[in-house]
């Protein structure tokens, strides 16, 4: 039997769903921000299983009649802000998104009385561990305001399963990458500046680092998940490769730069200021995922090679990084239109 399925951003998990359900009805929802793309979802947009409705989860209009309207049985909640630093600098517009915008949406869909509720979360909600891995039973105790949105997300999203036995699932994954993804991310971020003949930007000393997984590893565990998933379980999607950032910043160097010395790859490099706080390292357990049948398919050395080629095949996907290598940062000072006029006396 055909299934009604609602994904909240989230491209390569709607590409995905398409081939392995091709009978199932997929609605995406999406406001399509500087780092999302309509061009990321060429793959399924002729498809007339396919609906693609541009709106806001935080608009409870849409998002109540979208829900009155359709028979969804299956939502994937990726919806997000999701860059650390703009959180830094717009943290209500994160919490604004990422907490309330997930109250809209989950209230609607418990309304409805949806089958799957799957909440994807991020291993930032730990905050970061020089030693010990977490286990999804490890504390909640995020450093930044990007994460510290996503753990309010996965309260509210927990509070209907305890209340209500709403059937909901947490996911909290390493970081992705492969093609598509926006430059503001480490990945593209460096290949975009090499393609370019310029200088990686490292933050800080560079020698915090990060567990990197393929995009389709991490599609293949949402879709492990949607199938086996115990309901209000929560599940780490880790990765064991771990890669210090300055240590990237060189293999990407190397890949890139044709017969490039060692003692050049200085030059390729340009230290910047740090963020606001260094997260050195989020080391995590997957054993949960992995008893479910889960393991990472893709190799850093094929997933890194995938990543290049398709960077170089579209150099202009998305608007390029400024001149001077900076981004501007997301503006976060709109004022409602409904704000009263202020005076300051
Ligand atoms: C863009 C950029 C990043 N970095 C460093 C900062 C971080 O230590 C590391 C990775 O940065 P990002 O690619 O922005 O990713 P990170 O902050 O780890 O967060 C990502 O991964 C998380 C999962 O861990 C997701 O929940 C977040 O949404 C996602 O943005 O690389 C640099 O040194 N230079 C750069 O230009």
């Amino acid at each position: 039997t055909s299934s009604y399925i609602c994904v909240l951003s989230g491209s390569h998990l709607i590409s995905a769903l398409a081939v392995r359900f091709p009978h199932w009805r997929i609605l995406t929802v999406d406001n399509l921000q500087y780092c999302s793309s309509l061009k990321n979802l060429r793959s399924v947009e002729a498809s007339s299983k396919y609906t693609f409705i541009p709106g806001d989860v935080c608009d409870p209009f849409l998002i109540k009649r979208l829900f009155a309207t359709e028979k969804i049985d299956i939502v994937f909640h990726c919806a997000a802000e999701t860059h650390v630093e703009n959180s830094f600098l717009c943290p209500s517009r994160f919490m604004r998104v990422n907490a309330d915008g997930t109250g809209v949406l989950i209230r609607a869909a418990f309304e409805a009385r949806v089958r799957r509720f799957i909440y994807i979360s991020t291993d930032e909600v730990y905050g970061d561990s020089l030693e010990q891995p977490f286990d999804e039973l490890s504390p909640k105790r995020p450093t930044n305001p990007y994460s510290a949105s996503k753990a309010a997300a996965e309260n509210i999203v927990m509070s209907y399963w305890m209340k209500h036995k709403f059937p909901v699932l947490i996911t909290r994954s390493s970081n992705v990458y492969g093609p598509h993804q926006h430059h503001e991310k480490v990945i593209p971020r460096f290949l975009s500046l090499i393609q370019r003949d310029q200088k990686c930007t490292i933050q800080g000393s560079g020698l915090q680092s990060r567990h990197f997984l393929y995009v389709s590893d991490v599609t293949d565990a949402f879709l492990t998940l949607m199938e086996k998933g115990i309901l209000g379980e929560i599940y780490n999607i880790g990765s064991s490769f771990e890669i210090p950032i300055i240590q990237l910043a060189r293999e990407l160097v190397k890949m890139k730069v044709k017969d490039v010395s060692e003692e050049a790859l200085v030059d390729w490099m340009e230290f910047v200021e740090d963020r606001p706080v260094t997260e050195l390292r989020y080391p995590m357990i997957s054993d949960k995922l992995h008893k479910l049948g889960w393991r990472p398919k893709v190799t850093w050395k094929e997933g890194i090679r995938r990543t290049i080629q398709w960077y170089e095949e579209n150099p202009n996907y998305w608007p390029s990084i400024s001149e001077n290598g900076e981004e501007s940062p997301a503006s976060c000072d709109q004022t409602p239109s409904h704000a009263m006029p202020y005076h300051v006396r």
